[in-house]
């Protein structure tokens, strides 16, 4: 059984926790916390072990009833793995003491690159995270960009790609994030970041990105067109691929699901804890072939769709499963699986010819 510590148990952390706890050949060792806080007594209701960044706060974490379990440099002691999960620079500043304890560790995506020796997608480069002693999960956007590009890219080929994000301002605890009233280009300069980290799991892969924030804290939504090498026969078959895929929930005409409100009011109808979208939600509709252009729009819940990845992370660097194996285990024990949605749906239905769905506009 693995041992996995948890340093930074916040948005992500508290998620990957909670994921890893579902696993059979992985337990949580503890988790890493700063502040005395509901989140840290959160923790301490779920029987995780809290141990402190700052061994001074010992009495302010004890007046509201945790005994800490140590500091995090017990952790990285204590754990077989660490998932790093501190603000975005603070998993650089702890890979020092990883590298003093020999402890293998992942970071995450707002870490830079060089964090790590390889950027992870386990749709995309499971294998070369394999007995890895760091990796870095890359970022929910880059996550989501990356397991839309693989089936393309290896059915068709892909010559271009372009990406508008519409992002969340911040997610539903960051009170201090925006815009309140505004769409905001950020970056205004053109391309955004994105396209450099989505190169980090693609380094041939040609893609220009631009990124706006908006008043929502709910998901991120993309406006993508890839200019695909060898064209499709139809758009029936690109809507098949991505069935075919596992962490990308193809939202059908019928469902009335016309943005991120209703797919999380359906993630939790489902059940999902914290009303988790661990997918890629791509609207069926939006799917567009024309010529060797495809456009379409799918949504990215920011706080999830990195947990699963965090899951098949540990198992890579550990090397006792293949990507695989790894992404269907974590599948069925997350579980909890929206396929259903699509599963009503008649593809035979008609849906014209690709040209003329855009020529009827
Ligand atoms: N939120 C998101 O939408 C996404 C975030 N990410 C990435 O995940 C990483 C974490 O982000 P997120 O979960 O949002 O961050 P949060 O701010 O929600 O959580 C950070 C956690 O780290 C703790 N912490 C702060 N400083 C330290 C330290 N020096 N050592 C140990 N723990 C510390 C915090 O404790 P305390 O709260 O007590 O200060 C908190 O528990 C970032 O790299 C981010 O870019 C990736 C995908 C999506
Ligand atoms: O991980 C995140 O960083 P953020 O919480 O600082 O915005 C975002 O979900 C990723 O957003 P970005 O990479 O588009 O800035």
């Amino acid at each position: 059984m693995l041992r996995v510590g948890i340093n930074g148990y916040g948005t992500i952390g508290k998620r990957v926790a909670d994921a890893v706890r579902k696993q059979p050949d992985m337990a949580v060792q503890g988790v890493g916390k700063r502040s005395p806080d509901y989140v840290a007594v959160g923790a301490d209701e779920e029987d995780y072990p809290v141990y402190a960044v700052d061994e001074d706060r010992a009495d302010e974490f004890r007046e509201i009833g945790i005994d800490l379990a140590g500091t995090v440099d017990d952790l990285v002691a204590e754990s077989d793995i660490v998932v790093d999960a501190t603000p975005s620079g603070i998993g650089a500043e702890n890979r020092p003491l990883y590298e003093r304890h020999e402890t293998p560790a992942l970071f995450q995506g707002g870490e830079d690159a060089t964090v790590a020796e390889v950027s992870f997608n386990a749709r995309v480069n499971y294998d070369e995270a394999e007995d890895a002693d760091y990796a870095r999960v890359v970022s929910c956007n880059t996550t989501g960009l990356s397991r839309f590009l693989a089936p393309l890219h290896e059915h068709y080929g892909v010559d271009k790609t372009r990406v508008t994000l519409v992002r969340r301002g911040g997610d539903p605890d960051q009170t201090g994030r925006g815009p309140i009233n505004d769409t905001v280009p950020d970056p205004v300069s053109i391309p955004s970041h994105h396209g450099p980290d989505v190169q980090t799991i693609f380094p041939e892969l040609d893609i220009d990105t631009i990124g706006l924030k908006v008043p929502t804290t709910m998901m991120h939504v993309h406006s993508v067109n890839v200019t695909l090498e060898n064209r499709p026969d139809d758009i029936d078959e690109v809507i098949d691929l991505f069935k075919s895929e596992d962490r990308i929930l193809t939202v059908p005409d019928y469902a009335g699901i016309d943005g991120a409100g209703t797919l999380k009011d359906l993630a939790q109808d489902a059940g999902r804890p914290r009303g988790d979208i661990w997918e890629n939600c791509l609207w069926e509709e939006s799917l567009t072939l024309q010529g060797q252009d495809l456009y379409c729009m799918q949504a990215i819940h920011q706080e999830a769709d990195v947990v699963p990845e965090n899951v098949d992370a540990i198992r890579a660097l550990e090397g006792d499963h293949s990507g695989p194996e790894s992404r269907a285990l974590t599948n069925e024990t997350l579980g909890i699986d929206l396929g259903y949605l699509t599963d009503r749906t008649d593809l035979t239905a008609n849906r014209g010819t690709p040209d003329e769905s855009l020529a009827d506009d």
